[in-house]
């Protein structure tokens, strides 16, 4: 069986923490690919106009390029709608019965766990890993593998803030991000 690890998310914009979670997990569990998967409309938080989807999946995959077992999954954005995972997870296993599927979450969406739809079949059908994020608790009751990372307090949402207070955000994404965003004004306003 191939293993396939996802790391679902808005990536408004990716950042290096998305990197690290993604290179850890793929080490850890030996996976053979981590597939960065943007969503359409996430299930749970307001999707943001500040930055077209366009934008999202060239910023992804300029931050993956370097990477070779890093690649990019578009099934969410082809699909429109609400992004739920369980839907995206079931076209997955229908197109590729010989992969074991391993979704990648942040501790805030293992707290999240609960409201997930269709929760309680979903964890039947692929393996959830869990990573520490400060100010989150990774325990639960549901199936979540923890994968030990350096916990790390950046977000996508404290990148654009830092964008609108006109603070610096070199390091904080990959260099080819830092350059996209600096050359079209992402989050400025
Ligand atoms: N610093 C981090 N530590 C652990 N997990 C993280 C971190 N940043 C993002 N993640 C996880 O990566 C996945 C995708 O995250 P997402 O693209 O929504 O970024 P975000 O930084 O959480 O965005 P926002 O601040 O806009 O909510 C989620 O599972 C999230 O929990
Ligand atoms: O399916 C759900 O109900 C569900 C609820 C919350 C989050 N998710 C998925 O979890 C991933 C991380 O979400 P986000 O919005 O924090 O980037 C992303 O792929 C979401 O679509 C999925």
């Amino acid at each position: 069986m191939k293993k396939v690890g996802i790391l679902g998310g808005t990536f408004n914009p990716p950042h290096i923490a998305h990197l690290i979670i993604a290179n850890e997990v793929l080490d850890a569990l030996k996976l053979d690919e981590i597939r960065f998967m943007p969503n359409y409309t996430p299930p749970h938080k307001i999707k943001t106009d500040d930055v077209p989807d366009d934008d999202r999946v060239a910023m992804l995959k300029l931050a993956i390029d370097s990477h070779p077992s890093f690649l990019l999954e578009t099934i969410e954005l082809e699909r429109k709608g609400t992004s739920y995972t369980f839907d995206t997870i079931q076209v997955l296993l229908d197109r590729e019965p010989n992969t074991e599927f391993y979704f990648i979450i942040g501790a805030d969406m293992i707290e999240y766990l609960p409201n997930w739809h269709r929760i309680d079949e979903l964890v039947e059908l692929v393996t959830f890993v869990g990573v520490k994020r400060p100010g989150y608790e990774v325990s639960t009751h549901y199936p979540v593998e923890i994968v030990d990372i350096p916990e790390m307090l950046i977000s996508s949402s404290l990148i654009r803030e830092r964008v609108k207070q006109r603070k610096t955000i070199r390091y904080l994404v990959p260099d080819q991000v830092w350059e996209y965003m600096e050359g079209n004004g992402s989050y400025e306003t």
